[in-house]
């Protein structure tokens, strides 16, 4: 794993360094690879960033959208993180239809449709059941109780480990989430944070010993790069 930590001076600034990460990444694997395969978060934080990409002119056919948590509501409900990155970035481009990988969300079973997504993952990256394919970005926020995606503290989503995709639930809210060696397979991962409440999170996560199952961000230690992106605020004191 190679971990970097930034702090930057204001949100945007945090933003523009996504955006050029992100940027940069995707020319290399379309160079390389000939496609390029990004999951998103929801939260507030990626908003804006979703934003600037549809502002970029990209070969849009060659990017591949999914997302590594979901929660449990249609896609037209407010709270969808689909909904949010259509609104900013998909539908304000030329994106194949085939190219959005969202997670179903309609079964009224988020188990089946846990499930599903999975199957959808392994046809997508023709891999075999076990195996943890790499996205090229996996992107990530944090919340105040450490969580990331929807690997909340003390769930039993943390101890999943042969799939790619399971339930998670936040409370008694039911999600559907990456696991953490799927998330940790990615090329690079890349977390976004910012404000002073995610300050003490912080301290646990980077602490050299700590409970990875109280702070869940501590189990994402890719293979590939770490990137954690901060603003001031957030990367006070770090
Ligand atoms: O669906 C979600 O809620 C997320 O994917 C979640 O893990 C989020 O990234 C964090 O809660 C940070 O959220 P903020 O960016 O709003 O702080």
């Amino acid at each position: 794993m190679n971990k970097t930590v930034e702090v930057h001076s204001s949100v945007s600034a945090l933003v523009q360094r996504a955006l050029e990460l992100i940027l940069s990444k995707a020319e290399t694997a379309i160079g390389e690879r000939g496609q390029f395969t990004i999951a998103l978060s929801g939260g507030s934080t990626p908003k804006p960033l979703y934003e600037a990409i549809a502002n970029q002119k990209l070969p849009w056919d060659k990017i591949h959208v999914f997302w590594g948590d979901e929660r449990y509501v249609p896609a037209d409900h407010p709270d969808s993180n689909e909904l949010m990155a259509r609104r900013a970035w998909l539908d304000q481009v030329a994106l194949p239809k085939a190219n959005i990988h969202a997670i179903p969300t309609l079964s009224a079973n988020p188990e089946v449709d846990a499930a599903k997504y999975n199957q959808h993952l392994q046809t997508f990256f023709n891999s075999a059941s076990g195996e943890f394919p790499a996205l090229d970005v996996v992107l990530l926020g944090m919340g105040d109780d450490a969580h990331t995606a929807s690997l909340f503290p003390y769930t039993e989503a943390l101890k999943v480990s042969d799939r790619l995709v399971t339930v998670g639930n936040k409370d008694d809210n039911l999600r559907i989430t990456f696991t953490y060696p799927f998330i940790n397979a990615a090329r690079s991962v890349i977390f976004m944070a910012a404000g002073a409440n995610k300050r003490p999170a912080l301290a646990q996560v980077f602490a050299p010993v700590a409970d990875d199952f109280a702070y869940p961000s501590r189990l994402i230690r890719p293979q590939g790069e770490l990137y954690w992106l901060l603003d001031a605020a957030a990367g006070l004191e770090l």
